[in-house]
């Protein structure tokens, strides 16, 4: 168990985190996702003591991460995986590492197994890792004690695509043998996929917290057509609420009109039959639903909000 209460850390007369509260529970996984800047890494560098808040605490497992008289065997960290010296092998990393925690030497062949190393790649000096091998030996290391909780400070950066399959099979096979996991990502998918509760955080404060399923809960129903004109007048009949991508809306466009509708799947095809309009796609929005939401959460704390726009000003 994470509990992170009222948490604030402010920089000189800049607020980084502000009045962060959330609790990442034991048997799942917990997504933190905010925009660049928004404050993710220093809440969880408050989390694990390496930067003190100006308000409020967190406690892992009870307690503060610093009164942890041997941390490594009770919470698996990983904030950046190019923090170790270039110098040193990834074995002896890990080496270090198990002689600290009082661990058996066999665990680290253990870890790096675990993690898809291999003793020829453990011989390597970490200046000369991949960045994908620099976060499986980050990994590694956070695993080494076998914890209880894990704070991964976005552990899919590098991976290729099998490697981040494979880091998701790892979590989710970590949270249900009653670990506490919290990873925070910029890959909405990957942690659509993977985590049972969201924490998204914009400009330093909470935007949205709880279970996926919940938040994503009426996502609606994305439906395409390529009669968006008479779709419209139908859906507005009908009393529903939608959303069209104006770009593909225009009249004679080779591709069809999306919509995204307010209601499920089988009142929208409903709508669509009894108007006579020819459909050429109608799905749940749950995939797409993260993103949405994440974007419309995060909205005024965006730097990316219209950048076709801003290019269309620059060379206008
Ligand atoms: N030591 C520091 N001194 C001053 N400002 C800082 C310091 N550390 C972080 N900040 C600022 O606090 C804000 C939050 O940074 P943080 O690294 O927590 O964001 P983040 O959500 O992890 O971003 P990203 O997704 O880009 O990694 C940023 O505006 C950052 O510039």
């Amino acid at each position: 168990m994470i509990a992170v209460a009222h948490v604030t850390k402010t920089y000189g007369s800049f607020t980084a985190v502000d009045d962060v509260s959330f609790t990442a529970r034991p048997g799942r996984v917990t997504g933190f996702l905010g925009p660049n800047g928004a404050g993710k890494s220093t809440t969880l560098r408050v989390v694990v003591g390496l930067t003190p808040p100006d308000h409020g605490i967190a406690h892992v497992l009870g307690r503060r991460f610093r009164d942890m008289p041997n941390p490594g065997r009770e919470v698996g960290v990983l904030l950046d995986a190019s923090a170790q010296h270039a110098g040193r092998t990834g074995r002896e990393v890990l080496s270090i590492a198990q002689t600290t925690m009082g661990l058996p030497r066999r665990r680290v062949a253990e870890v790096l197994g675990a993690v898809g190393l291999s003793e020829a790649e453990a011989t390597r000096r970490l200046g000369d890792y991949s960045l994908g091998m620099r976060q499986r030996l980050g990994l590694a290391h956070a695993l080494l004690g076998d914890p209880e909780v894990l704070i991964l400070d976005e552990p899919a950066n590098g991976l290729d695509p099998a490697g981040i399959r494979w880091m998701r099979d790892l979590l989710r096979g970590y949270a249900d043998r009653g670990a506490t996991v919290l990873l925070s990502s910029h890959l909405l998918h990957e942690i659509e996929v993977v985590a049972d509760d969201l924490v998204v955080i914009g400009h330093g404060h909470v935007v949205a917290d709880g279970a996926k399923d919940n938040l994503l809960a009426g996502a609606g129903t994305y439906v395409a057509t390529r009669h968006p004109g008479p779709l419209a007048q139908a859906l507005t009949s009908a009393g529903l609420v939608h959303h069209s991508d104006h770009s593909s809306e225009v009249a004679g466009s080779p591709t069809p009109a999306v919509f995204r509708v307010d209601a499920d799947a089988e009142r929208v095809g409903h709508v669509a039959w009894t108007a006579g309009v020819a459909l050429t796609e109608l799905r749940a929005a749950d995939g797409a639903g993260l993103e949405e939401m994440f974007l419309t959460l995060t909205a005024d704390t965006q730097r990316d909000r219209h950048p076709a726009a801003a290019l269309q000003g620059a060379v206008a």
